[in-house]
């Protein structure tokens, strides 16, 4: 029975974690992505320290300046040169605070670019390295979201909250030091509000995450619509459907709306609220602290220096409300991108790696395979042999197991222990890479890329080999890579794809590929590239929207024969092609002995081919026909059509279908 199960896709939990366990959750990501930087984040928050300081230490010679300049005004000459000092001391602080704060700022942000960059190349890979059961549970739009939204969350985690959070854990004990310093007795007065404030804060949070998290899942909701009806447009269009999908579209929309209006608000009224027991603090500092100064207890400019002290605490602490956003957003983001990342590929434990150098003998033995979620088989004690070289035929009306069967020898499903059998060996604890380079798969419904036909045969294998250069030759973030790395990520991506380009010029892709001519003109698709603008280097458009289905079809199938492959799955790959083509291409897959195979034999591949043209499988070494996942009938074309079965009446059927056509002809 099939291994995969659907239950393992419980979104991540929905109550807010504890603040221990969210700074666990968030130490785990920073050990893994960021701790490379520590050069720059640690000089980094060394600039922020003497930001702070700076920020702390400007007021305070602001106090000492009002100070001096009142006792000169008693004292004379000598107490005015020490407020002159004083100012151009104020001066240089004033001045070392712009650079120091640029450069923290510098700092903290680049590398938070770079962890997006690489969060994102971990989470593409990884997607690419899980099976098909998770991309039947999940959508499509949901993981563009987490691809794209998702990971710029994580970039203001790591970059501005991270600075942020830094700077809070530096300024309030320097700023409360500061306070205590100038007079105790009014920090005592000023920090009750404050800490009210404070109280509405963290409930204000534990607020915030779970809208956050619902707000990022109607997002993902958002994405998955839109590209939906993108893909479906014209189905859309041709059915004057237009109104229902932007009725459709506007309901995600409006529920995404509601949602940020709501967080909208809450963030809107944490900052006045902030503030205002920032103010009454001030209110308080001012009346009891002027009393001192009538009083003679407290000197003014020390009063100023409080109150200008207390200023910049109550705006820090009014900035949190961003920060918590930033945080909130980020680690609800984090916990959607880390969900993904742990997500275990499904795939059964490979116990042996083994390469298709030959042809290789396949053996189904008593084969049943259930569909994740499914209560029935879709396959039921299937057996066969497939000799190495040779060809099995699959036959069988719609929905009778032919595409699953097609799946699992591809191990795009894994099969059940002891039922599927390469060179004697359980496919289903093979390692996938050595056993996918040597075959290849044409699906019933192929995918090409929006790129020349010339690299949708070669399917972009000298893009991906350029990528790999590129990405090999990245320079590792230090601290001078995070100074010097003062530029855009567009300016960074434009170099990185100008590079990229260079290398491909390089590797001239145009040269002459005889093996490529070849493989076209086992596809029959001379006539085509005669007709197409550019020819090979004609770009098909989205999903190759520019082709005919048969265009498509034999497209997807000169890019299997360019593989040479070992082992050959063709699912139904000729329904879309004339009779007199599906002759040709069936005589191109027959004679693949004739091409020099990888190891110089010119062995054929070992075939196995879907199809519901009887035409097509007479030349098969064996041909199965499947009734709702049983095998009904078995034998050669002969054999078949002299049992009488189900298999010799379509026979039939189609020869009389293709007489009359010829009739008409
Ligand atoms: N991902 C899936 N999850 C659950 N059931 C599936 C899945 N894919 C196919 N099935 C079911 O498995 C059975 C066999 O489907 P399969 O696609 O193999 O049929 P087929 O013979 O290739 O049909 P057709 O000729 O129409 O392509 C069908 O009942 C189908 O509904």
């Amino acid at each position: 029975m099939s291994e995969a199960s659907a239950d393992s896709d419980a979104p991540p939990a929905e109550t807010p974690r504890g603040v221990v366990a969210t700074v666990v959750f968030v130490l785990r990501f920073v050990l893994r992505y960021a701790t490379r930087y520590w050069v720059s984040y640690l000089f980094g928050f060394l600039a922020l320290a003497a930001t702070n300081w700076a920020v702390v230490r400007i007021p305070t010679l602001v106090g000492e300046i009002l100070n001096e300049l009142e006792a000169a005004g008693s004292e004379g000459l000598a107490r005015s040169e020490a407020a002159a000092d004083l100012a151009v001391e104020l001066m240089v602080w004033a001045s070392a605070l712009v650079i120091v704060r640029t450069f923290s700022r510098v700092l903290f942000f680049n590398p938070g670019r770079d962890i997006q960059y690489r969060v994102g190349v971990d989470l593409f890979s990884h997607l690419l390295s899980l099976q098909r059961p998770f991309y039947v549970r999940r959508k499509v739009g949901e993981l563009v979201s987490v691809a794209a939204n998702d990971t710029q969350s994580v970039r203001l985690l790591v970059g501005f909250a991270g600075l942020q959070v830094c700077n809070v854990l530096v300024a309030i004990p320097l700023h409360l030091w500061q306070l205590l310093r100038t007079d105790w007795v009014l920090t005592l007065w000023c920090v009750t509000p404050v800490l009210l404030g404070g109280i509405y804060m963290r409930w204000t949070v534990s607020r915030f995450y779970a809208m956050v998290r619902s707000s990022l899942e109607r997002l993902a909701r958002l994405s998955d619509r839109i590209l939906e009806s993108f893909a479906g447009v014209a189905t859309i269009r041709s059915h004057g459907a237009e109104e229902a999908a932007v009725a459709r579209f506007e309901v995600s929309n409006r529920d995404y709306l509601d949602l940020q209006l709501d967080v909208a608000r809450l963030r809107a009224f944490a900052m006045p609220v902030l503030g205002f027991s920032g103010f009454v603090g001030t209110g308080l500092v001012l009346w009891v602290g002027g009393q001192r100064v009538l009083d003679d207890e407290l000197l003014i400019g020390d009063l100023a220096t409080f109150t200008a002290l207390l200023m910049s605490l109550v705006s820090l602490l009014t900035s949190l409300a961003w920060v918590l956003t930033a945080v909130s957003r980020g680690t609800v983001a984090l916990d959607r991108v880390q969900e993904l990342l742990d997500r275990d590929p499904e795939l059964p434990e490979a116990s042996a790696s083994h390469t298709l150098d030959a042809s290789p003998r396949l053996e189904l033995r008593e084969l049943t395979f259930r569909h994740p979620g499914r209560d029935e088989p879709s396959l039921r004690g299937i057996s066969a042999v497939v000799e190495p070289g040779q060809t099995l035929g699959i036959f069988g009306r719609t929905g009778s197991g032919k595409t699953t069967l097609i799946d699992i020898l591809a191990r795009i499903y894994s099969p059940p222990k002891g039922s599927v059998f390469i060179d004697g060996l359980d496919a289903r604890h093979l390692e996938l890479g050595p056993l996918r380079a040597g075959m290849a798969v044409v699906p019933q419904t192929p995918f090409l890329f929006s790129t020349t036909l010339r690299d949708n045969i070669r399917l972009l294998g000298e893009d991906a080999a350029v990528i790999a250069a590129d990405d090999a030759a990245r320079p590792e973030s230090g601290l001078l890579a995070g100074l010097t790395r003062g530029r855009t990520d567009a300016v960074d991506g434009a170099r990185a794809g100008q590079a990229r380009v260079e290398r491909a010029a390089g590797l001239d892709l145009r040269a002459p590929d005889p093996h490529l001519d070849a493989v076209i003109e086992a596809a029959c698709m001379g006539p085509d590239l005669a007709a197409l603008p550019e020819g090979l280097d004609t770009v098909v458009g989205e999903r190759g929207v520019m082709l005919s289905g048969g265009q498509r079809q034999r497209t997807a199938l000169a890019r299997a024969l360019y593989r040479r492959p070992r082992l050959l799955l063709l699912d139904d790959v000729l329904s879309a092609v004339d009779q007199a083509t599906e002759v040709k291409l069936v005589a191109a897959i027959r004679g693949l002995s004739g091409q020099d195979g990888p190891d110089g034999q010119g062995q054929a591949p070992t075939t196995v081919i879907v199809s519901h043209r009887t035409s097509v499988l007479e030349h098969a070494d064996e041909i199965l026909v499947l009734d709702e996942g049983g095998l009904v009938e078995r034998g050669t074309h002969a054999q078949l059509v002299g049992q009488g079965g189900v298999y010799a009446a379509a026979h039939e059927h189609q020869n009389e279908d293709q007489g009359g056509e010829a009739g008409r002809g």
